[in-house]
């Protein structure tokens, strides 16, 4: 039901002036796009890529904002607010804000040297959120092979296209807290690596202290996190578990090997997330602020 040229009648600006948006803010700070590219992932997951992960909690209404993979974590949300102001005034009440953030983190991509993808529209916003399905549908930095390769089966993604999405990890940064237990107590850690994050990361105190995911080129999105991983040099307990002797390693040493192959696969497995369970038709809403329901 969604199609990449939805609004060219109703909105023909709204891609071009998202992808500017973007752009801008990606050029002040290359961090935003991995940011934005994390927010798609972490809307699509929890209902489908329906913008419930916008919702701002208030008195009567929890959203997703306080759930343990996004509290003090998720960002880029006022990059979407400053889009969705944007093409309100171009064309009011018609483009979604679901939408916003499919071709905003497909732009951020784009802009750090990734690959690009059609990127489907239509999606329109939900009435709800779930702060029970985002602390147990997100996979957390602890989890072992098995476990990973069974929250994105629960959400029809087999393990191949599970690895080709973790190379997301080539951009960004984590907190200390997510990998204070890994630098610490690991055995598959490359020493002198674990010592450098040791720095900045204390045994207590400096939860919030940030590492790049990809140690060598965090503001490109090359295949850099899985050669990081033959190394191991993965940063999150889940990033070893891609290569630490198990069924995905021959997967993360072909990555390592063939930049063309992973971008093929990230954009193919990009377009199939993009697509988990929109509202579409007279389903949801197209909210007017992405921040709250109309
Ligand atoms: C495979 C399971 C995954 C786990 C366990 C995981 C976990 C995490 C964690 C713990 C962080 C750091 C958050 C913080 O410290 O505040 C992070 C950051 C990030 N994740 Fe994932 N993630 C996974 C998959 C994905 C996928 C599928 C994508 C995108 C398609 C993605 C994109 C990102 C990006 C871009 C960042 C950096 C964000 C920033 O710098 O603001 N991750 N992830």
């Amino acid at each position: 039901q969604l199609s990449t040229n939805f609004y060219s009648t109703s909105c023909p600006r709204a891609i071009s002036t998202i992808k500017s948006a973007v752009n801008s803010a990606v050029a002040k700070e290359a961090r935003m796009g991995a940011s934005l590219l994390r927010l798609h992932f972490h809307d699509c997951f929890v209902q489908g890529c329906d913008a419930s992960v916008l919702l701002d909690d208030t008195s009567g209404f929890t959203g997703e904002k306080t759930a343990f993979p996004n509290a003090n974590s998720l960002r880029g949300f006022d990059v979407i607010d400053t889009i969705k102001s944007q093409v309100e005034s171009l064309c009011p009440g018609v483009v979604s804000c679901s939408d916003i953030i499919a071709v905003a983190a497909r732009d951020s991509v784009v802009a750090l040297g990734g690959p690009s993808w059609p990127v489907q529209l239509g999606r329109r916003d939900s009435t709800t959120a779930s702060l029970s399905s985002a602390n147990s549908d997100l996979p957390g930095p602890g989890s072992d092979l098995s476990a990973l390769i069974t929250a994105f089966s629960n959400k029809g993604f087999t393990a191949n296209e599970m690895v080709a999405l973790s190379g997301s990890h080539t951009i960004g940064q984590a907190r200390c807290t997510n990998f204070r237990t890994r630098i610490y107590n690991e055995a598959n850690i490359n020493s002198t690596y674990a010592t450098s994050l040791q720095a900045n990361c204390p045994n207590s105190g400096g939860d919030d202290n940030l590492a790049p995911l990809d140690t060598t080129t965090p503001k490109f999105f090359d295949n850099a996190y899985f050669k990081n991983l033959l190394s191991q040099k993965g940063l999150l307990h889940s990033d070893q578990q891609l290569f630490n002797g198990g069924s995905t390693d021959s997967q993360v040493t072909t990555y390592s090997n063939n930049l063309v192959s992973f971008k093929t696969d990230f954009a193919n497995a990009m377009v199939k997330m993009s697509n988990l369970s929109p509202l579409t038709g007279t389903s949801g809403q197209i909210r007017t602020n992405c921040r709250k329901v109309n």
